[in-house]
């Protein structure tokens, strides 16, 4: 599903990602790894086009990764670092308008239930906690059809039992076909999850 081809991303004169390779196909997920600033964020947005690589290939079933093209944005569901929410929708409202927006039928209030948010559900994003922001988070990418799930550390600022849910959550993705790749620092979600990982130790500097 996923074919990502000798990606290169540079910030100056450090190459952060190097000619990273691999493939993703359905039912089947990657997860990222490497020490904080090896480049983990950065290769998920180059997945996404949220980044540009200076070089390589990115192909959605077997075709070049166009984030304009509808067919793209009906196929990925992403949960980056960079997530914001409208100030004056409540979490329900939220959901509602991205199922909505994505002609999707998942049963919101049940999606709501799920996550735990559901004595939140008429909460403004200012008056959740930064841990039920991260459920709004998980919650929004649920919402909306998806083959591929990529997912930027979606274990951050989650409780135990909320980990425990994600890992569930993520097999059941899985079970039902969806390509998930994920950047993580939680071995215990790592193993319950990830089919293979692709390790990215950190950035190389073009002047040493
Ligand atoms: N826009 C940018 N301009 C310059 N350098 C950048 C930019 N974005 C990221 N970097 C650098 O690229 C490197 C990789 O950053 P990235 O956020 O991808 O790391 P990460 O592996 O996701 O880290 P963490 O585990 O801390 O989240 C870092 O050294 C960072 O400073």
């Amino acid at each position: 599903m996923l074919e990502v081809r000798d990606l290169t991303r540079r910030f100056g004169t450090v190459t952060v990602l190097d000619r990273i390779c691999f493939t993703v196909g359905g039912g089947q997920a990657v997860a990222v790894v490497g020490p904080n600033g090896a480049g983990k964020s950065t290769l998920l947005r180059c997945l996404v086009q949220a980044d540009r690589a200076d070089s390589g290939e990115v192909l959605l079933d077997g075709e070049p990764f166009d984030e304009t093209d509808p067919r793209v944005r009906a196929a990925v569901a992403c949960a980056l670092d960079d997530v914001d929410f409208f100030p004056d929708l409540s979490v329900r409202e939220h959901l509602d308008l991205l199922a909505r927006a994505h002609a999707s039928e998942v049963d919101v209030d049940a999606l709501i239930a799920e996550v735990g948010l559901g004595q939140a559900a008429d909460q403004l994003p200012v008056a959740l906690s930064s841990g039920q922001r991260q459920r709004l988070v998980l919650a929004s990418v649920l919402a909306r059809p998806r083959r591929l799930l990529v997912l930027d550390e979606p274990e951050q600022r989650l409780d135990t039992r909320s980990r425990d849910w994600l890992a569930d959550r993520l097999r059941a993705e899985k079970a039902a076909g969806v390509a998930i790749v994920l950047a993580s620092h939680d071995r215990d979600l790592i193993n319950a999850v990830a089919d293979r990982l692709v390790d990215i130790s950190g950035p190389a500097r073009a002047d040493r």
